[in-house]
């Protein structure tokens, strides 16, 4: 099964590395699926092809630096081409639940950015509904327990991310609060309203920014595209 899983994950990341061209801005995700993408990326790099990348967290960044792939510094770019990035959960609408690695707020930086983002996800991703995987959603430390209690009246019970002992800490140095809000029926006015609570920097709700969603099944990928 975990074999599988993982084969899926790296047939995804192959397709969708075959959209990046000569030339491009390229945004790297962050995540098991999206660290194939990047393998692969180096080896096309290594090959001749000219791009230079932006990561979506530090961890992204280091991989990027070992395998020789030419960076960019975000704030000197008005647009990125092409990003390629995981998710936690899909549905037909290619709305996204991301954060799973706590690298939502900038991924979700970089999506906005990105004129075509791709999502590579393996076959358990795919779901009706968001919101079996719990939403996370990035809070300064000052305002965590502000936005537990603001969560409740959305019906969202959270647990602020534990890393051991001590509090999970973002690349931005933020806490993570993992919300179990049920099944996730209207999506945009989740997000809507997260979006006005004082507190929350980003949540993982990434609503209408995937273009394409390439999917691992078995032994072949499948394309989700947006309308
Ligand atoms: O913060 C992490 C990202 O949103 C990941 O892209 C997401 O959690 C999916 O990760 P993975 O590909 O490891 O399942």
């Amino acid at each position: 099964m975990i074999n599988s899983i993982e084969k899926e994950k790296e047939l995804a990341a192959k397709e969708a590395i075959k959209f990046i061209n000569n030339n491009q801005i390229v945004g790297l995700g962050t995540g098991s699926t999206a660290a194939y993408a990047i393998k692969g990326i180096g080896e096309l790099v290594k090959n001749g092809l000219k791009i230079k990348a932006i990561p979506t967290s530090n961890r992204t960044k280091e991989m990027a630096i070992l395998l020789n792939i030419p960076l960019i510094d975000i704030n000197t770019i008005d647009s990125i081409d092409v990003s390629i990035d995981g998710a936690d959960e899909f549905d037909s609408k290619l709305n996204l639940i991301k954060g799973g690695g706590g690298a939502l707020l900038r991924e979700k930086i970089v999506a906005s950015l990105t004129k075509e983002l791709i999502i590579i996800v393996d076959s358990t991703k795919k779901v009706d509904t968001l919101g079996k995987f719990k939403l996370p959603i990035e809070v300064i430390p000052f305002a965590s327990n502000y936005v537990l209690k603001k969560v409740q009246f959305l019906n969202g019970e959270g647990k602020i991310r534990m890393l051991g002992d001590t509090e999970f800490i973002t690349d931005e140095g933020n806490y993570i609060i993992d919300v179990d809000f049920g099944l996730i029926s209207d999506p945009i006015y989740l997000s809507s309203k997260l979006n006005e609570i004082e507190g929350i920097v980003s949540h993982g709700l990434f609503i209408k920014l995937a273009r394409k969603v390439i999917m691992g099944n078995n032994d072949t990928t499948i394309s989700f595209e947006s309308k």
